[in-house]
């Protein structure tokens, strides 16, 4: 597989294709500052992620969790799967620089963007060729969205304002999919906090097209019997 960014979106494409729709993470630290590699390197990991049958991945640079711009360029040279880039994203050329490190998707978080910023920079992703990866937490945040049916949506279970130290609430993600399903969100992810394939197979029951999980597949021994334990309790299930 080749990486082609001239045409589509391939992040979006990719997680909307995939059977086991799970945005993999390589992050180094937890909000604590533990960390979460625990010796392996990026290589190991992605090709535990690749075999696991990820459809993308996620690299978290934001310095918060131990990252970095050369993180984030080492993976692109790992792998072909698309990249969703995890930091705090602000400017139009914080866009540009991730698609020359090699990301398909930058993360926009509604909670730290004014409405006016939000626009400049989904307008700015679409037309640079990433997906705008959008992480809301409440209904007033969705509303600052701008062609929402072109990014991923993605309800965020902790929150940044927290720096992410809280445990997930799965809640808020059932809560509020029925208004980022009507607001014509091109895939509803939930994203952080989801702790393990039960809880991973229960949201996708619940109607979500994609998850994104860092910790808990991070600290698996594998991430390929994590999904295979997500696929195996698909059916049936509630979170609460
Ligand atoms: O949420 C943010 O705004 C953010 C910004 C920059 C770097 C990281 C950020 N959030 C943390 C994460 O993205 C989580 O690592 C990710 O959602 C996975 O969560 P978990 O499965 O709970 O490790």
């Amino acid at each position: 597989m080749t990486k082609d960014h001239r045409t589509g979106f391939p992040f979006l494409e990719a997680l909307q294709a995939s059977p086991t729709p799970v945005v993999m993470e390589v992050k180094r630290r937890d909000a604590h500052g533990y960390d979460m590699l625990g010796g392996r390197t990026p290589a190991a990991i992605v090709g535990a992620y690749e075999s696991a049958g990820a459809p993308c991945v996620s690299v978290v640079t934001g310095r918060w969790f131990g990252g970095s711009p050369a993180l984030l360029r080492d993976v692109a040279a790992l792998t072909a799967l698309p990249i969703l880039q995890k930091d705090f994203i602000t400017r139009k050329d914080q866009i540009r620089t991730a698609r020359e490190l090699g990301a398909s998707a930058v993360l926009l978080t509604a909670a730290l963007l004014p409405a006016s910023s939000m626009r400049t920079l989904v307008t700015e992703c679409l037309l640079t060729g990433l997906t705008p990866f959008v992480e809301i937490t409440n209904e007033s945040e969705l509303a600052t969205v701008h062609h929402p049916e072109e990014c991923v949506i993605a309800v965020n279970n902790k929150d940044i304002k927290t720096r992410e130290r809280g445990a997930g609430d799965l809640g808020r993600s059932l809560d509020l999919l029925p208004a980022v399903r009507a607001a014509g969100a091109a895939c509803p992810v939930s994203a952080s906090g989801i702790d393990s394939p039960h809880t991973a197979a229960a949201l996708l029951d619940a109607g979500f097209g994609g998850l994104l999980v860092g910790t808990s597949l991070l600290r698996t021994g594998s991430p390929a019997a994590w999904v295979d334990a997500m696929e195996g309790t698909r059916k049936g299930l509630a979170v609460r």
